[in-house]
């Protein structure tokens, strides 16, 4: 089956590479945010045994049915999910089960969020150097009091005739609210987005290795950048391979998104460095928090 030319990018030639591959690495993924909103990343410095560390986690957590992994009611998801949000979050601080009840879980998924955030940070250098914008641009407006958000997703088996009523989804279509997402997802399938040059018509995003990272813009990152990135809408659905099936069950899924937000205090509107020669300004300010709290019941 041929996969959506999602870009597939070696992150490597960025953080070690020389001055010419960085540029070369930057350019490229740039050019894939533009054509698809999305492109795929390997050697970016997650190790194999990291991403194999979560996803234990999440399934056992999903087998406790432990108390913070709750179900979501919102537009007839089929989906639980456990929020973290960073360390030095005091003013919404994360709740953690005890050591006793789950040792290692703290430490291993504080350490891993840290691993996300130096990730986004040097993908968002790349993307200062791409767009020729002054290297603390994007990193002065994300280093302080941000409330990024690293999601442990659950999928339940559920049973394909329910996915085709048209009634409940895995995850319905929906653009993320942060600055650009970092997915890992499990092989089962159904990840999907918006070819952004043929609307309404979605593209299997297939797992081809498991440490193959999904990168997606998000929605602050097209208002800070006036359109000249848009988010990717995505979904999850039934499966290629599975489509036109009307009795089957499908296994459960899972998958972990890490949303990289601005700091809540920052405005999520047009940089002045993205308003056009004409003073076009697509997006007012408002607070990341605000934009937080306005999107809360339509977004991610
Ligand atoms: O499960 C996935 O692959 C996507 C999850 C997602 O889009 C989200 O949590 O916002
Ligand atoms: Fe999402």
């Amino acid at each position: 089956m041929a996969t959506f030319p999602i870009p597939l990018l070696d992150a490597s030639l960025f953080t070690q590479g020389t001055e010419s591959q960085k540029l070369h690495f930057a350019n490229d993924l740039m050019a894939g945010f533009k054509r698809y909103g999305s492109v795929k990343l390997i050697n970016h410095e997650i190790p194999e045994e990291t991403v194999a560390g979560v996803f234990d986690w999440i399934s056992w957590l999903q087998c406790a049915r432990y108390g913070k992994i709750s179900p979501k009611t919102r537009s007839q998801d089929s989906r639980e999910n456990f929020d973290q949000g960073p360390a030095s979050d005091l003013q919404y601080p994360n709740r953690w089960p005890s050591e006793e009840e789950l040792p290692g879980f703290r430490t291993f998924m504080e350490s891993y969020f840290i691993t996300c955030e130096r990730v986004v940070l040097y993908l968002m250098s790349a993307l200062e150097l791409a767009m020729g914008l002054p290297a603390d641009c994007f990193h002065d407006r994300m280093l302080a009091v941000h409330g990024s958000e690293l999601r442990l997703n659950g999928y339940p088996e559920i049973d394909i005739a329910d996915l085709n009523s048209g009634t409940v989804s895995r995850i319905w279509p929906h653009t993320d609210i942060d600055i650009i997402t970092l997915l890992f997802q499990d092989g089962v399938g159904g990840l999907e987005i918006e070819d952004p040059n043929n609307l309404g018509h979605f593209e299997p995003v297939v797992r081809q290795g498991p440490t193959e990272m999904v990168v997606n813009i998000s929605a602050t990152l097209q208002r800070w950048s006036n359109d000249t990135l848009h988010a990717g809408v995505h979904q999850v659905t039934i499966p290629q391979g599975w489509k036109g099936k009307s009795e089957a069950g499908l296994a459960e899924r899972y998958s972990v998104p890490y949303l990289a937000k601005a700091d809540r205090e920052v405005s999520v509107g047009t940089l002045p460095e993205f308003v056009t020669a004409d003073g076009i300004v697509k997006y007012k300010p408002i607070s990341a928090l605000e934009f937080q709290q306005e999107r809360l019941s339509t977004a991610y």
